[in-house]
């Protein structure tokens, strides 16, 4: 089985995939992945230098991941560019990753997609499982985790589709604005539903 576990900026996907983690679960990590495909020396790395200048790229040859937000959160047209470059080269190795989890005997593998609806990937997973927050809990967590400005944080959450839509189009739905400990328990009945083992 194939969990795509989804969710919006800081709604807890992170957290959640930890505590699936610990439950000995493989998990296929987009956002760490995409912090490979743009290390020095990948091919999507001199093309986001061509298309965005040098100046995204720092002294020691790696990605200026600041400089890079500040233009893509506030420019659809940036993000579209930058999406263009990434998102296949995410795919491959995401994809790749999920293979190997499978050939190395994974019953369950669990992929952390934050825009699984964005790019339309739901039809790479068997279940979804929207990790979903209040927009007020969503922009106080991640005001307070990136120290970011609320015009900061709003340009990164009208980036994604409004949760409400992706809760809609959900298997299941962890409600994350109480303790870690309720969205644990949530989590470990939505897996017994789903009869799913590691
Ligand atoms: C823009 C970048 C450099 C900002 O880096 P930074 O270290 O500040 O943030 P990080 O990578 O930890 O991402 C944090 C969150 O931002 C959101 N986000 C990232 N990229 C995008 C995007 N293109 N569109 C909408 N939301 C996005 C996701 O919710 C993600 O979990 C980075 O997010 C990036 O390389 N984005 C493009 C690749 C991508 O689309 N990643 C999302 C998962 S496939
Ligand atoms: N139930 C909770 N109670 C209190 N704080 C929480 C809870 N869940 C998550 N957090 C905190 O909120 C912040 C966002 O959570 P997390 O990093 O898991 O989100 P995310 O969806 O993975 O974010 P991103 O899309 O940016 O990767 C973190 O600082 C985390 O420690």
């Amino acid at each position: 089985m194939i969990i795509g576990l989804t969710g919006s900026i800081a709604s807890g996907k992170s957290t959640v995939s930890k505590m699936l983690e610990e439950r000995g679960f493989p998990i296929v990590d987009a956002d760490r992945v995409a912090r490979i495909v743009v290390e020095p020396g990948q091919p999507a790395l001199e093309k986001i230098r061509e298309a965005f200048g040098d100046e995204v790229i720092l002294e020691d040859g790696t990605m200026d991941r600041a400089a890079v937000g500040d233009r893509i959160f506030n420019d659809p047209a940036e993000r579209k560019k930058l999406n263009d470059i990434m998102h296949p080269a995410i795919r491959h190795e995401m994809l790749s990753q999920r293979d190997a989890h499978f050939d190395s005997g994974a019953k369950t593998v669990v992929m952390d997609i934050p825009l699984l609806f964005e790019s339309r990937l739901q039809h790479f997973v068997d279940k979804i499982l929207v990790v979903s927050v209040t927009e007020e809990t969503q922009l106080h967590r991640l005001m307070e985790r990136n120290g970011f400005s609320e015009k900061e944080a709003r340009a990164r959450i009208s980036s994604q589709l409004p949760i409400s839509e992706k809760e809609r189009e959900a298997d299941a739905v962890i409600y994350n604005n109480g303790t870690k400990e309720e969205s644990e328990k949530q989590l470990d009945r939505i897996l017994e539903s789903w009869n799913a083992a590691p």
